[in-house]
């Protein structure tokens, strides 16, 4: 594929080595882990690897707490329903207005059963309120679910200060980490973080894997039961080439990790700072001082996101409105309606997420095309008019 690919957060591509790394186990390491023989063996010697590589990338004290799953929205229900699970006498929830579908949509089946969900409310930068927080933590709380990282603007929660939090209270502490893993150094051991959210495509491993992190001692309800893969807390034949290519792709994003810190969020922030400059009426959403390093989301107000992308599109260049999951709607996302960004700016966002393969001239390009793309597709907006907005553009209609 040519083209510029700045859609990393929805899913990246499989680093070449990790593919290497993966092939000998469709072939001659075919073995199941499970069986006594030599084939079983050697696979199950790679799944020890792949755990004990996760186990570093994560900072967890100790390889049996790394559970391979399908992905990361396996992950997310498996945590949340079995903390529910294991504490009965708990019927409460807390979780964010800005957590991905695979959080709101479980939790809002939970209500239906009913369990009571807390939504804490986000400020115009997408920044948690912790004392409302601390005022919904009561002796009912079972769970409690906050992302690391909003994969729309990458802005980060204080989740290590609010799973201490959670702790004092008795309540079990998830975070949706799928993707601030391979971007940001983490180091579970010093947290009291209880449960983790891993995705295998958002760090150059292959779609259909993902891992949950449970600390040592934290009360366990597997969700799938049967055989007694991964110490019978995730039944079902291990998906030994994923487990092989994700535990290749924790290495490499260890190595990478400086990397991603300082030369790709170099490269994020000329590109933010190239398009603002030259775009009137765009803005960053979300917390600039406090996010992934590969995020820029950018509202381009008075025009429609969708438009943005078939345009860039043309010019082979991919970015994201929303995210991937919630395009399919014409609602502006719930993360945008959540930080009260007005409907007219809420449409023209894109999300723009760079990753270790993202170069120098890719930025330069999309630089150059984005102001013009705006451009004409404001002399066709309603709401536009030679240099700027119409006044009936205020209109207070929010989304
Ligand atoms: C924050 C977040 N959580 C969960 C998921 C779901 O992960 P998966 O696609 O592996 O189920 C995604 C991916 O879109 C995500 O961005
Ligand atoms: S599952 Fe969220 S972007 Fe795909």
């Amino acid at each position: 594929m040519t083209g510029i690919y700045f859609d990393n957060n929805a899913t990246t591509r499989v680093d070449p080595v990790v593919v290497e790394a993966m092939l000998p186990y469709f072939t001659e390491q075919f073995g199941n882990p499970s069986s006594m023989h030599s084939f079983g063996n050697k696979v199950g010697l790679a799944i020890k690897k792949a755990r004990m590589q996760v186990q570093e990338l994560l900072g967890a004290e100790h390889d049996s707490e790394i559970i391979f799953t399908s992905c990361g929205t396996e992950s997310d229900s498996t945590a949340i329903l079995s903390a529910l699970k294991a504490q009965p006498e708990r019927k409460e929830i807390i979780t964010t207005t800005v957590e991905h579908p695979a959080i709101l949509t479980l939790c809002a089946y939970l209500e239906k059963e009913g369990y009571k969900v807390h939504y804490l409310k986000v400020d115009g930068k997408g920044r948690l309120d912790l004392d409302e927080y601390r005022r919904r933590l009561t002796d009912q709380v079972a769970v409690v679910s906050a992302m690391w990282a909003n994969n729309e603007t990458g802005t980060f929660f204080p989740v290590v200060e609010m799973a201490e939090l959670a702790n004092a209270a008795g309540a079990m502490f998830h975070t949706d980490a799928v993707q601030a893993v391979g971007k940001v150094p983490l180091n579970l051991k010093d947290t009291k973080i209880d449960m983790l959210s891993v995705s295998g495509h958002k760090l150059h491993a292959p779609k259909g894997i993902g891992v949950l992190y449970l600390k040592r001692g934290t009360r366990f309800r597997p969700l799938l039961r049967g055989g007694h893969q991964e110490r019978g807390r995730r039944a079902g034949t291990e998906n030994t080439t994923s487990i092989v290519g994700l535990g290749k792709a924790a290495e490499m994003a260890m190595e990478a990790m400086a990397y991603e810190n300082t030369e790709v969020k170099r490269l994020r922030d000329k590109l933010e700072a190239g398009i603002l400059a030259k775009v009137p009426r765009s803005f960053v959403t979300g917390n600039p001082d406090d996010r992934l390093p590969n995020t820029s989301n950018i509202a381009f107000e008075f025009i429609e996101g969708e438009a943005i992308l078939l345009l860039l599109n043309k010019f082979g260049i991919a970015a994201s409105s929303g995210s991937a999951c919630t395009s399919g709607s014409l609602e502006p996302s719930h993360v945008m309606r959540a930080m009260g960004i007005p409907y007219t700016a809420a449409h023209g966002t894109v999300r723009f997420s760079l990753s270790r393969y993202s170069t120098e001239a890719e930025v330069d390009r999309v630089i150059a095309v984005v102001p013009e793309i705006i451009a004409q597709l404001r002399k066709l907006s309603p709401y536009w008019d030679g240099d700027g907005p119409k006044e009936e553009a205020f209109a207070p209609t929010y989304a």
